[in-house]
């Protein structure tokens, strides 16, 4: 997103993660086999590993893509090459989500022949994948379950406030 424009926070418990992956293995079934899923680290490890397993797929292969420091944004650099998915013919690529495409931009670049697939899409980068589970405003920062720990919030009548909204 670049420069903390988020307003709002979307938490993704593990279960919905869980459920949202099996929904976009669902949505991939017809485009098998594939050789094999390349997970976009970090973020795509979790998502990747749960599509491969709903898809029967053993071949696991990442690449490494570094461009936010916290919610800031800089220049992608692929710090860890995918060499074993050559031109991505017959792989396909798994992130938890496009946000203003710029990650996906450049592993498209690096893997032009593959399939991309991610669980969440903001409206600047869903173009850049094939397909998605769920679109979110590009103002929504999406919390992850491994972002995130359960914690006290005071009730509303105390001066708390729901979790969803940035403060
Ligand atoms: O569409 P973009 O604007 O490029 O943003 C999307 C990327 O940003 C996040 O990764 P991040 O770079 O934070 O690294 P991580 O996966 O290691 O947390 C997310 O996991 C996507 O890979
Ligand atoms: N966790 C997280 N990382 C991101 N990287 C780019 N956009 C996002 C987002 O909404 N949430
Ligand atoms: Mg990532």
């Amino acid at each position: 997103m670049g420069n903390r424009m988020a307003t709002h926070y979307a938490t993704v418990t593990w279960d919905q993660l869980h459920r949202d992956a099996r929904t976009l293995a669902r949505q991939l079934m017809p485009l098998m086999p594939f050789n094999g899923v390349v997970a976009i680290t970090r973020g795509g490890m979790i998502p990747a590993a749960i599509i491969a397993r709903e898809l029967g797929c053993r071949v696991m292969e990442t690449i490494s893509v570094v461009s936010y420091e916290e919610e800031e944004q800089g220049d992608p650099m692929i710090i860890k090459q995918p060499d074993a998915a050559g031109d991505g013919e017959g792989f396909l690529v798994v992130d938890d989500l496009v946000d203003s495409g710029v990650t996906a931009r450049l592993v498209r670049e690096r893997l032009p022949k593959a399939v991309f697939a991610c669980l969440y899409a903001k409206p600047k980068g869903r173009e850049l994948t094939d397909y998605f589970v769920t679109e979110v405003s590009q103002d929504t920062w999406v919390l992850f379950p491994w972002d995130t720990a359960p914690l006290f919030v005071p009730p509303l009548v105390d001066g708390g406030r729901d979790g969803d909204t940035a403060a």
